[in-house]
């Protein structure tokens, strides 16, 4: 016998694991709507032009391949919280960020989750969207931390439900940690507006709660960082601590480089100085340092100025595309003869679309259309194309009629 007799064969991921049963999919017509990664119009992956570029400068400077810090490239630490909180942030400018090069916006949230479970004084237990992104929790539990809900979506308005929001921040226990998407809420694309942005503020404060941000979509949502950030930034200008994770798999389209990063907003120098050696604690044991490729792009990109209009225009063409698709798959959907609302379709923002298609419905996508997406309906705006808008529109009132 071996070892590993008892070792059972683990259930595919629910979203990684679509795309490997579309690519084992011979069927011509077959559509990718799992996967939240950028597609052209072609439905090809899409090297942004701002990358290109920071590359060609990275190629021509002949760098080493030394060994990162633990903590990371620190330039590339520098530039992710100014993108993050703003070039005016006064807590940047007092020191009071500490920031840590992570293995994208998992290995930030992973991280992240270790440290509050060794250090967080509070309710220690993490407070999850629902519905939120199919990895947050195994991560967290990883980190030890107990996962709990609270109400952020209403599948009768396909909306914010603001009321069973602001209820549940209120009846959660004070001092409890409360993860927010920053925008770009996955996998529903229902942002909190301006003004329930400060409306959940005041109640974080009221109620002393920890926020833990995960912004792995800035510039995604509107196509304007700033816009995109306005959640977050208002929360550290209300002087409320948080945490905050960054990605760029998403915004520089640099999904295979695992680049992000992680920032606990502190209270004095001192405290930004002892939290940030325990962040390298956690990280020296778990990969030791990080990979330098994706942090020079980043860097290359966002201290030069060119380099950052350009990367501004590329985040429109993707912002831009997906929004142009989500008005032609409601028209698509008319045509082919729906009469179910699909408002939500273009109301929702950001890569994803949370359809409202029931399980069984999903199935029939798949098996019969070979259209592949979550079985919570989602789909990844981002693989639709002008091309196959008119085939899935067909295929989705075909399965809703
Ligand atoms: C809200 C949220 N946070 C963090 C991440 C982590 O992304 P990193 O690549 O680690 O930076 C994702 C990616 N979710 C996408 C991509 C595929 C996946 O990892 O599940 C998705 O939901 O399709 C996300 O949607």
């Amino acid at each position: 016998s071996s070892w590993w007799d008892h070792v059972e064969m683990g259930p595919p991921d629910p979203i990684l694991g679509l795309t490997e049963r579309f690519k084992a999919d011979t069927h011509p017509n077959k559509v990718n709507l799992g996967v939240g990664a950028y597609r052209d119009d072609e439905t090809k992956p899409y090297i942004l032009p701002s990358v290109k570029k920071a590359e060609e400068k990275i190629r021509s400077k002949n760098m080493d391949k030394e060994y990162s810090t633990i903590a990371g490239n620190a330039e590339f630490c520098k530039q992710s919280i100014l993108l993050a909180l703003g070039e005016h942030s006064n807590i940047i400018k007092e020191g009071l960020t500490a920031t840590v090069q992570t293995l994208s916006g998992t290995g930030g949230l992973c991280v992240g989750g270790h440290f509050l479970s060794r250090y967080f004084c509070g309710n220690k237990e993490i407070y999850l969207p629902v519905p939120t992104w199919g990895n947050h929790t195994p991560v967290f539990k990883l980190c030890g931390l107990p996962v709990k809900q609270y109400r952020y979506y209403d599948p009768e308005t396909c909306g914010l439900d603001h009321k069973g929001l602001l209820e549940d921040l209120c009846t959660i226990p004070e001092r409890s940690i409360i993860l927010f998407h920053a925008c770009a809420h996955n996998p529903t694309g229902v942002d909190p507006k301006p003004e329930q942005w400060k409306e959940l503020a005041e109640l974080v404060k009221t109620k002393n709660h920890f926020p833990f941000f995960d912004m792995a979509y800035q510039g995604f949502a509107t196509g304007n960082l700033e816009k995109d950030a306005f959640g977050l930034r208002h929360f550290v200008e209300e002087g409320i601590q948080l945490a905050v994770t960054q990605s760029y798999a998403k915004n520089m389209g640099l999904y295979g480089e695992r680049i992000g990063a992680f920032t606990m907003v502190c209270a004095t120098k001192d405290e930004t100085d002892r939290i940030l050696s325990q962040l390298k604690r956690i990280i020296r044991p778990m990969y030791s340092n990080p990979p330098i490729h994706g942090a020079r792009i980043v860097c290359e990109i966002l201290k030069d100025s060119q380099l950052t209009d350009q990367w501004m225009i590329d985040i429109k063409t993707m912002a831009n595309r997906i929004i142009s698709v989500r008005q032609k798959l409601v028209d698509e959907l008319k045509k082919a003869g729906s009469v179910r609302n699909w408002k939500h379709i273009t109301d929702q923002i950001g890569m994803f679309c949370f359809t409202g298609l029931k399980p069984d419905q999903v199935k029939e996508l798949i098996n019969n259309h070979h259209i592949y997406l979550t079985k919570d309906g989602r789909i990844s705006m981002a693989g639709v194309t002008s091309k196959n808008v008119e085939y899935i529109a067909k295929s989705i009132h075909d399965v809703s009629k």
